[in-house]
């Protein structure tokens, strides 16, 4: 099973760096004053925020972006308006690398997102060296115990963690280890199907008190007219603003959803 690989990547990427040096980064990141850029209180703006996705690849898609100007794909995206932007930093299957969210956050001026497969806490703290505003956090890969240690942790680094679920159970998982970010997956992570239903069916499962995401296949306004509607406080696109040779004129399109 492919996120059983993704997993097991992300752990062997992680043990790769003796531990004594992964404690090392959680302290250099604890110690860590410069400001961050607050993705929470993006979301936190009236309407529906869209997070624009750097992804190169895919393992369902393969290669989505022949081209890949990692740096010229975020300063399109923040010209054309958007509100933060996710970074893929998984190399083997996205692509992806730290760096890339690094250069990204030093340039432009809006929150970013750690989109990994963290596994180990040294992740976070090495997305708070890069840069980043926020982590992923994954509750289908996580324990209960894991997932509460994490979601501490990067809010004591003063990152924001975007806890994604799939169902109503892992709703109620990842309110019980403290997410106030709900990422509701259109994208079934076992099977890597999309089902644009899920995010409006679950909708009504996150508490009032949590900000919540649509994520994966938003594609069209009519789509973003109903996030809207089902009153989401954000979503994040990645392959269709990839995909678009023109992102102000894709994002656009998006917004135009919003206005109705
Ligand atoms: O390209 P899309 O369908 O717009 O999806 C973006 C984002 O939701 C997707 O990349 C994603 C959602 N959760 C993830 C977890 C890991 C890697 C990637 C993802």
């Amino acid at each position: 099973m492919i996120l059983d690989q993704l997993v097991q990547a992300s752990q062997q990427r992680v043990q790769a760096v003796p531990v004594r040096d992964r404690a090392k980064r959680i302290q250099q990141a604890r110690k860590m004053t410069t400001p961050v850029l607050s993705f929470e209180a993006m979301l936190a703006q009236p309407g529906l925020q869209i997070i624009g996705e750097v992804k190169r690849a895919s393992p369902s898609k393969g290669l989505i972006a022949a081209e890949f100007d990692y740096l010229q794909i975020a300063q399109d995206y923040v010209a054309a308006g958007i509100d933060a932007i996710s970074v893929l930093t998984e190399p083997r299957y996205f692509k992806g690398q730290l760096s890339y969210l690094q250069t990204i956050a030093q340039t432009v001026s809006v929150p970013t997102l750690r989109k990994d497969f963290i596994v180990d806490a040294s992740q976070i703290a090495s997305a708070r060296i890069a840069g980043a505003s926020a982590v992923l956090l994954i509750v289908a890969i996580l324990t209960p115990v894991q997932l509460q240690t994490f979601i501490t942790l990067a809010h004591e680094l003063n990152l924001s963690a975007l806890v994604e679920v799939h169902t109503t159970a892992e709703i109620k998982q990842a309110v019980a280890a403290g997410a106030r970010i709900i990422g509701i997956n259109n994208r079934n992570l076992k099977d890597f199907s999309v089902d644009f239903a899920t995010s409006c069916q679950l909708r009504q499962a996150v508490p009032a008190e949590c900000y919540v995401v649509a994520e994966s296949g938003i594609q069209t306004a009519t789509q973003v007219q109903q996030l809207a509607a089902a009153d989401f406080d954000g979503m994040l696109v990645g392959e269709t603003l990839m995909r678009a040779p023109d992102k102000g004129q894709a994002v656009m399109q998006l917004r135009a959803g919003v206005r109705g």
